[in-house]
């Protein structure tokens, strides 16, 4: 599991760190780190152009060692400060003394851009001089971001105004929520993480993780030897309508390959779901986990409502989640999933999509908070919260995923691992992780089917089990 720190975690460690070091050996370890990392990505050093962009504070400073270092190695070292009045004076003179130099104006050309405007002390978008800087940097140069892209919120991704946006960002001592999260982890490009001798105990509680291949086999079920189709759980599936037949089949495929010992369909495409998955059984009856929402057209919630009367855990999905009232989910004993995307959470919420775009972390917290539900927000970052332990994001998926009835095949997926026994906030991530996967492997770099990604399911869950 990657696990992520507030900056107010981040701090204490750093704070604890530096009581036990020597002044500035924290910093220079960042700047040696930053530089390896810099020197790694130039062809050659010696004679390269590395432009630094230095804003007032110790991530300028980092910027100005490692350009320093740089310098010494050869390399035509240029600083520009966002103001020139206030640069930290250590960093400005061992770039000095290894031959940089400073320019008040960003160079035309560059070999790599260092992006030492603000780290964990940004506040708010980028100020004007900072922004200023940030929109000059030379098209086509590599950008290296220090500790993370400037504009950037460390605690959340969100991105208020001017961003830099970076192919590679070189993080210090622990990962940054905002670098996991998007809009922030879409302008961070590749996370490289230094160490600098913190102490994993005085960094606390992550705020974030991200599941890891190696996580998944402790997370999925198994079937012993003694297991039969009950034992490993019976998933049913609320789903379709006339207008939408293929949402039934889609979750039903999904649920087929997530685990559960066998599937129950309940809806009215009963004959398209047989047509294509004859192992499908139909009509109401025992279950262990229901899915609910997928394709029922329109206002459905006596649906989610009978669901969610029965004391078994519930996924409620897309027109399941109309009118959902949080006091009905609350009083649950059994645990309760919604799965919304942008648009469908901002209806929970009672706000603009935007809103919801730009503050995914804060979104899927207030839900979960609100519905008193473990929630799997979809997007370009899928976030799970369980209101509890540090949110989940999930890592793998790619941008083809973004296509009709997906989401279908996630909501069956999922709904198989509830049924299997996963708790809600693993059923979620692990169905988020594999859904990623298998459609990074179906679509290899062309558009892709719903459908392929539940075919490819099997293929995913091999190669985490062989991790
Ligand atoms: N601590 C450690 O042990 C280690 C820390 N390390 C490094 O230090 C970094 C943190 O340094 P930091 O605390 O100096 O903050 P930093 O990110 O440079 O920015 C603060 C400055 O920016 C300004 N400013 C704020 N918002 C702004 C905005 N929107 N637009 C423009 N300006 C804005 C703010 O101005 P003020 O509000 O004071 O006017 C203040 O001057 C950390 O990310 C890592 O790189 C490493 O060396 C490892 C060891
Ligand atoms: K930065």
């Amino acid at each position: 599991m990657r696990t992520a720190y507030s900056v107010e975690n981040v701090r204490a460690a750093e704070r604890a760190a530096m009581a036990r070091l020597p002044e500035g050996a924290l910093m220079q370890r960042a700047a040696a780190g930053l530089a390896a990392a810099c020197a790694g990505l130039l062809p050659r050093v010696y004679g390269a152009r590395v432009v630094l962009l230095v804003g007032p504070g110790d991530n300028g400073g980092d910027a100005l060692y490692a350009g320093a270092r740089l310098a010494r190695r050869g390399a035509a070292v240029t600083a520009v400060p966002a103001d020139p009045g206030r640069v930290h004076p250590g960093g400005l003179a061992a770039l000095r003394a290894a031959g940089g130099r400073l320019s008040a104006a960003v160079p035309d050309r560059a070999d790599l851009v260092v992006d030492g405007l603000l780290g964990i002390g940004g506040q708010g978008g980028l100020r004007p001089a900072a922004a200023a800087l940030a929109e000059r940097i030379p098209p086509g140069a590599p950008v290296v971001a220090v500790d993370l892209p400037s504009g950037v919120d460390a605690d959340t991704g969100e991105v208020a105004g001017a961003a830099v946006r970076a192919d590679t960002t070189v993080t210090f001592g622990a990962y940054k929520t905002g670098l996991l999260v998007d809009p922030g982890a879409a302008l961070a490009g590749e996370v490289r993480l230094v160490d600098i001798g913190l102490d994993p105990a005085a960094l606390g509680t992550p705020a974030a993780a991200a599941l890891e291949d190696a996580d998944l086999p402790t997370l999925l079920p198994r079937p012993g030897a003694a297991s039969d189709k009950y034992s490993r759980g019976v998933v049913g599936v609320v789903a379709g309508s006339a207008q939408y037949p293929g949402a039934a089949v889609l979750a039903v495929a999904g649920a087929l390959r997530g685990g559960a010992g066998a599937v129950r369909y309940v809806g009215p495409a009963h004959e398209e779901v047989l047509a294509r998955y004859p192992e499908t059984l139909v009509g109401r009856g025992r279950v262990q986990a229901w899915v609910v929402g997928p394709g029922l057209g329109g206002d459905r919630a006596a649906e989610a409502a009978q669901a969610l009367a029965e004391p078994v855990p519930v996924l409620v999905d897309a027109d399941g989640l109309r009118g959902l009232d949080p006091a009905v989910l609350r009083a649950r004993t059994a645990p309760t999933l919604l799965t919304p995307h942008a648009g469908e959470a901002a209806a929970l919420l009672g706000v603009p999509r935007a809103d919801v775009e730009s503050g995914r972390l804060a979104a899927v917290r207030e839900l979960a908070g609100r519905f008193g539900a473990v929630v799997l927000l979809k997007g370009s970052t899928t976030l799970v919260c369980d209101g509890r332990g540090p949110v989940r994001v999930n890592p793998t998926g790619t941008p083809w995923l973004a296509t009709a009835g997906s989401g279908d095949v996630l909501s069956g997926l999922a709904g198989s691992l509830l049924a299997a026994g996963l708790p809600a906030a693993d059923a979620a991530s692990a169905a988020a992780y594999l859904h990623g996967l298998a459609a990074g492997r179906a679509a290899a770099g062309a558009p892709l089917l719903a459908q392929e990604v539940a075919a490819a399911l099997p293929a995913a869950w091999r190669a985490v089990q062989g991790s």
